[in-house]
């Protein structure tokens, strides 16, 4: 090995994603085995991602990680299991510009530093440990100079976070169950890039973006130990569901795919419903999106918007085309104003021209809305949002090259 001076770093960005046919039961909780497969969409990074900087340098003495900036524990077995699968595929490095060689064994001994930043709220069902751990494995790999394809990270992902392997491709994601009992056969795949299907908007409302009570990994375990509906659902409901999803998608039948998506998320708050001691996730705001949707639905004819919710109340709705999100946003605005104080840039976020379409301008818009006409004595629910993002489907993983996005100083390895 060289002097104990250089550092070596690696900077990845990874998207998010929601599920369209959920992932909700282990049959193994070690390796992360689920009972059933799932699919889920990305979300564009450039709204909602997870940026992770790793680096590896002589001059390290532990491992260590600071995530949004807080220094955090990696004692955890998920990090440990994680760090230990990608250490043990670890191959030679050489840069001889900064004259460092790795030898494939001396990544036994060399400790790491990671720096971790969300752009969205942590642990408020907005998948950040799905992020999380794709980014993470994602970095890590090409530190390591890994030789392992994007499939084959995922079941590394898999074992910091279900939910992470689907983040390691872009645009719809399917994550095959498996049946080895080791997992190795446990991992997602990509089914469509998120070019197949660009006409589709997400606008996700932010019930609450405080921590929930059940975490998704304790829910599951209870759901698995108690619920008979989650057994039919494995057995029975999912796999031909998958079969139903995966033609909608390729076909871009988006009747068959609002169908289906509306369906699984009920059928999973369903299952929790069906848990003792029950979990409720959604609340009456969730509710009422629900409502709002199935009546808009209905009197259209044919579905114009699909809604998901995962572990938590906020609602992700998936719109068949610009204009369904425009008409959606105007819909959604009369439900769930701004308190008269906000700023509409900080309460419609993200890719937020869909307002501009929509003809809203300023709060003074907002309240000259019309109320939905398939809504009955529609009720104005001011502050029960706290903000809408407006995302679309988006692409996998990337690295960063500037070093100036990364999170970790690069001559000392601390977080900057
Ligand atoms: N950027 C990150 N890098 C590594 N680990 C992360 C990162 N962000 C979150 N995590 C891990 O994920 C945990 C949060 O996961 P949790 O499942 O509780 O919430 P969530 O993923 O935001 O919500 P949900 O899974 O219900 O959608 C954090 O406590 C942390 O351990
Ligand atoms: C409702 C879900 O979002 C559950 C996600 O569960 P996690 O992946 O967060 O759980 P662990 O594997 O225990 O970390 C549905 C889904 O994403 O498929």
């Amino acid at each position: 090995m060289a002097e104990k001076t250089w550092v070596r770093m690696v900077t990845a960005q990874t998207p998010t994603n929601i599920a369209v046919i959920k992932y909700w039961g282990k049959r193994d909780e070690t390796l992360i085995l689920p009972v059933n497969d799932s699919i889920s969409v990305t979300l564009d990074p450039a709204h909602l991602c997870t940026t992770t900087t790793v680096a590896v340098s002589p001059s390290f003495d532990q491992d260590r990680m600071w995530l949004n900036g807080k220094e955090i524990s990696l004692s955890g077995g998920r990090y440990q299991n994680c760090l230990r699968e990608i250490r043990a595929r670890a191959c030679e490095v050489e840069d001889k510009e900064k004259g460092i060689k790795i030898a494939k064994k001396d990544w036994e001994k060399l400790h790491l530093h990671v720096a971790s930043y969300n752009n969205f709220p942590t642990a408020a069902g907005l998948a950040s440990s799905a992020a999380g751990f794709a980014c993470l494995v994602f970095a890590l790999a090409k530190l390591m100079n890994a030789k392992e394809d994007n499939s084959e990270l995922s079941a590394i992902a898999r074992q910091g976070s279900g939910s992470a392997c689907r983040s390691l491709f872009g645009g719809f994601v399917k994550w095959i169950m498996g049946k080895a009992e080791d997992g190795s056969d446990s991992l997602a795949v990509q089914l469509v890039d998120e070019k197949h299907w660009d006409e589709l908007v997400i606008i996700i409302a932010v019930v609450s973006s405080r921590q929930k009570e059940t975490s998704s990994t304790t829910g599951m375990r209870d759901s698995v130990e108690t619920s008979l509906l989650l057994q039919h659902r494995a057995k029975e409901v999912v796999p031909k569901r998958i079969k139903q999803m995966e033609e909608a998608i390729k076909n871009r039948d988006f009747g068959s795919f609002a169908q289906l998506t509306c369906a699984d998320s009920n059928q999973f708050h369903a299952v929790c419903l069906d848990t003792s001691p029950p979990i409720f996730y959604m609340n009456d705001t969730s509710h009422r999106i629900i409502s709002c949707v199935e009546k808009w639905n209905c009197s259209a004819g044919t579905p114009q918007v699909a809604y998901t919710f995962d572990a938590g109340p906020n609602a992700v709705l998936i719109a068949h085309n610009r204009k369904a999100a425009t008409q959606l946003m105007q819909k959604l605005l009369f439900c769930f104003p701004p308190s008269s104080d906000a700023d509409l840039n900080s309460y419609v976020i993200g890719d937020n021209s869909i307002l501009k379409d929509a003809g809203i301008e300023d709060i003074k818009d907002v309240e000259a809305l019309p109320p939905p006409p398939e809504i009955k004595d529609a009720q104005r629910c001011k502050g029960d949002v706290s903000y809408f993002i407006c995302t679309k489907p988006g692409r996998g993983p990337a690295f960063l090259s500037d070093e100036s996005q990364a999170l970790l100083h690069p001559e000392t390895g601390l977080p900057k």
